[in-house]
């Protein structure tokens, strides 16, 4: 106790107190005075802070709350441990698309609301993301040639992971579908058999859990204390980096001696050729910059578990909500698209490839609509204001450099003067949309799944909108096109759709729904 309080010991403790309890419940938001705070009650003790958790704890509320009072002003949005942000009005979505990188940053941002100093092993690998190029150019163009191993990979998965029987079993769909996507999206990652791995699988989805929990927890802590704080957190983290690098190191160390024997003898026929995947891509791509750093295990491994984090709760949210809406929609609606499946699979003589895929328009409609109903953005597009003098935004407020920006998601996807009936599942809303043929073909075809707009922005929108959308949206139609194919679905009690949770600003559909399931008989 003595030692306690000696000054040398003390004084450091009353400062970082003294600090935190000033970061947490006095220091000005820097934010524009004259806008107003969602959440914020004049009078209340603590106003600013209790407005903070207040929307953290009710997103829902708070930003149908912004587009009741507000609907066309900018309004600021504490939230803990989010940062005090500022929701644009919808009229100003494109303004914000239109800003460059050196204006409004999305780079900046993910740093930032990542926590990517601490949370990542390697935090060069997202300050320096090669592999964004290699999903937005390589992935996307090789879409085509894939087809034939996401198909493989969808059977092998659902039936190992849903069964081949033709008896009645009920599961929980979420669970079932983190792993399928798991398999499927690692075939194009890593082939096979690493994406069977599931070694691998697990720990591509617990670092995608460590991920967002530990930087939310970090963002709770005050700056100072994150050089202590960060390093700790992170431990969880870190160690799945490390274990999942070990899963895959044996597989790169045979890739790089293969890459190296065919640079040394192109000739040489006795070298199968490189697998066409996406860790395939990024050793050619590493050997090209020249820098040895480029190819070790763990950056290569590093940049195949961040496309993981990328990929996969996004991509088994989606799939989720899209069996859900289908299920607890109507059994013709499910005949409807099965019929069309049919139909365009025979005209391909029975083989999946990307054209099949893009005739399929009630496919695609089912899934647009299902994700413009479910989105786990809520408010979308958030960058970071990086120009020295702030912005001026076409509304005349001046937003100040370092704060964060953000436009209306939820609200805009729901919204009646955009979608009619926009609380229903019309699963083939967007496919009548697109044969309404006195509307010019440019405009129907902007309604396809991975098309964004100001109107629809599950995948974001703009120069850096999700790069891994045109996959995505393949690797999702041949999902759900295969299970309606196989699988006969049933409601499992009375009552409607389970209902989506929010977790702070994302919505997730219900992770613990459980379905009832039957392979069809053939
Ligand atoms: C249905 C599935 C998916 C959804 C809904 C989705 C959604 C999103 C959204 C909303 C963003 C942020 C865009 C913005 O702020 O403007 C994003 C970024 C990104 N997505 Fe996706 N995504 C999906 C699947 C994928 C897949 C399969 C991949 C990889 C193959 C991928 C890779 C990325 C990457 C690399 C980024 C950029 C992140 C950054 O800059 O830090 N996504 N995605």
């Amino acid at each position: 106790m003595e030692v306690l309080m000696r000054p040398a010991v003390l004084a450091p403790v009353v400062v970082l107190v003294t600090y935190t309890i000033y970061q947490l419940f006095f220091k000005a938001s820097t934010l524009p005075k004259k806008l107003p705070i969602i959440g914020y009650r004049k009078g209340q003790w603590l106003p600013m802070m209790r407005a903070r958790w207040r929307n953290a704890a009710n997103f829902k509320e708070t930003i149908l709350e912004a587009e009741r009072e507000f609907p066309d002003q900018a309004v600021v949005l504490p939230i803990a441990g989010g940062g005090d942000m500022v929701l644009l009005p919808r009229s100003e979505i494109q303004f914000v698309v239109d800003q460059p990188d050196s204006v409004l940053c999305m780079h900046t941002q993910v740093l930032e609301s990542l926590q990517a100093d601490y949370v990542f092993a390697d935090p060069s690998l997202v300050h320096n993301p090669l592999h964004h190029k290699l999903v937005s150019t390589t992935l996307t163009s090789q879409i085509g040639n894939l087809v034939p191993d996401v198909a493989e990979e969808t059977a092998f998965s659902f039936a190992k992971e849903w069964g081949t029987d033709t008896e009645w079993k009920e599961l929980c769909l979420y669970e079932t579908m983190c792993r399928v996507i798991g398999s499927v999206t690692n075939r194009v990652f890593v082939g096979k058999p690493s994406c069977r791995d599931p070694e691998l699988l697990r720990l591509g989805m617990k670092y995608a859990k460590f991920v967002p929990t530990t930087a939310q927890l970090l963002r709770l802590i005050p700056k100072p204390l994150r050089t202590l704080a960060g390093p700790l957190a992170s431990i969880p983290a870190h160690i799945c980096t490390r274990q999942f690098e070990a899963v895959l190191r044996p597989e790169i160390q045979r890739r790089l001696a293969d890459y190296d024997a065919r640079q040394r003898d192109p000739e040489d026929k006795s070298i199968a050729p490189g697998p066409n995947d996406f860790l395939q891509w990024s050793i050619h791509q590493a050997k090209e910059t020249g820098d040895p750093y480029m190819w070790t295990t763990a950056t290569l491994a590093g940049r195949v578990l961040l496309l993981n984090f990328a990929a996969i709760h996004t991509s088994a949210f989606s799939i989720t909500s899209a069996i859900l809406d289908l299920v607890f929609s109507k059994q013709e609606y499910v005949d409807e698209l099965r019929a069309e499946i049919e139909h365009v699979l025979a005209e391909h003589g029975g083989e999946w490839n990307k054209r099949a895929l893009a005739k399929m328009v009630k496919l695609d409609s089912i899934m647009r609509e299902s994700s413009r109903l479910n989105s786990f953005v809520t408010v979308g597009l958030a960058r970071r204001v990086v120009a020295p003098g702030g912005i001026t935004t076409p509304s005349g407020v001046e937003i100040p450099q370092g704060a964060t920006v953000v436009v209306p998601s939820y609200t805009v996807m729901q919204d009646e003067g955009v979608y009619p009936d926009p609380h229903e599942f019309k699963p083939f809303r967007f496919a009548e949309q697109r044969s309404d043929e006195s509307v010019e073909y440019v405009k129907r075809a902007a309604k396809s799944f991975a098309t964004t707009s100001t109107d629809f922005l599950a995948f974001g929108h703009g120069r850096n909108a999700c790069p891994g959308r045109f996959f995505a949206a393949n690797e999702l139609k041949l999902m759900l096109a295969h299970m309606v194919l196989s699988y006969d679905l049933e409601i499992k009690g009375p009552g409607g759709r389970p209902r989506n949770t929010w977790f702070g600003l994302i919505r997730v559909p219900p992770m613990a729904a459980n379905i009832r399931i039957k392979r069809r008989a053939t």
